[in-house]
């Protein structure tokens, strides 16, 4: 892994944003897959400002979701995927047929997480992976004690998650389970971003990235792959 610090959270965006345009320009039929959540959406409305201003074309790309609440999906609000349709899809205006996101509706998610291995695994594995940090350490929704090898699961969401996970909402919401790609994916992935912001992380970063590479907290995984690049504000990096 490679560290880089930025100085706030406008650097680190536009810097993410720059870095996923520059990807698409030397590969314009990537198949990517870019984190919802909180951290990204700076970056993502800086990535759809170049597009619109035509430094960049997507209409070759592949998006794949990265996890979702089990029973949410893209029209409810506060879902992982409604984030990155808000955000990102529909300001793109990207065709059905680019978009391949979790039915976390469907009766059988073991099927869909089936799909999507196999999605990914066509396409020898994803161009790039952008993914955030949750307060636990968790990276998408694998949670403490994942093991590194899993492909696309269901999981028992953690309490923390659960928790933290109501921010996005603006109602209490009952989550229980995820469904979410494997960390094999990002070890597979040709090119990978660990975005983190803000100071209420920087325990959690410490530990990811000084501590000891342990499935306890899964975003240390990161240590063990020199293709990962980890990418944060002054304010996440403050213990480091
Ligand atoms: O950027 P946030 O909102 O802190 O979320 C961090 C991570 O948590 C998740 O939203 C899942 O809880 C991930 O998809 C995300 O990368």
């Amino acid at each position: 892994m490679t560290i880089q610090t930025f100085p706030d959270y406008d650097e680190l965006s536009q810097h993410t944003a720059g870095h996923m345009a520059a990807l698409i320009n030397q590969k314009p039929d990537a198949l990517l897959c870019l984190a919802s959540g909180d951290t990204p959406t700076g970056a993502f409305h800086r990535f759809v400002a170049l597009v619109k201003a035509g430094q960049v074309d997507v209409s070759r790309c592949t998006f794949v979701g990265l996890d979702e609440w089990v029973g949410f999906g893209p029209d409810d609000a506060g879902s992982c995927s409604n984030y990155v349709y808000r955000d990102l899809f529909r300001p793109l205006g990207l065709r059905d047929d680019q978009v391949h996101t979790f039915d976390a509706k469907a009766n059988d998610l073991t099927a869909e997480c089936a799909r999507m291995d196999a999605l990914i695994d066509g396409r020898g594995g994803l161009d790039l992976l952008l993914v955030g940090m949750g307060m636990n350490g968790h990276v998408a929704l694998n949670e403490p004690g994942t093991p590194f090898t899993n492909g696309c699961h269901v999981v028992e969401l953690a309490e923390s998650t659960i928790t933290v996970g109501q921010k996005y909402f603006d109602k209490e919401t009952v989550l229980t389970q995820g469904i979410t790609l494997g960390l094999r994916h990002l070890t597979g992935a040709k090119d990978v971003i660990l975005l983190v912001s803000g100071a209420k992380k920087a325990a959690t970063l410490h530990s990811a990235l000084k501590g000891p590479v342990t499935e306890q907290v899964p975003a240390s995984i990161v240590q063990t792959r020199p293709n990962v690049r980890v990418w944060i504000d002054a304010d996440a990096g403050n213990l480091l």
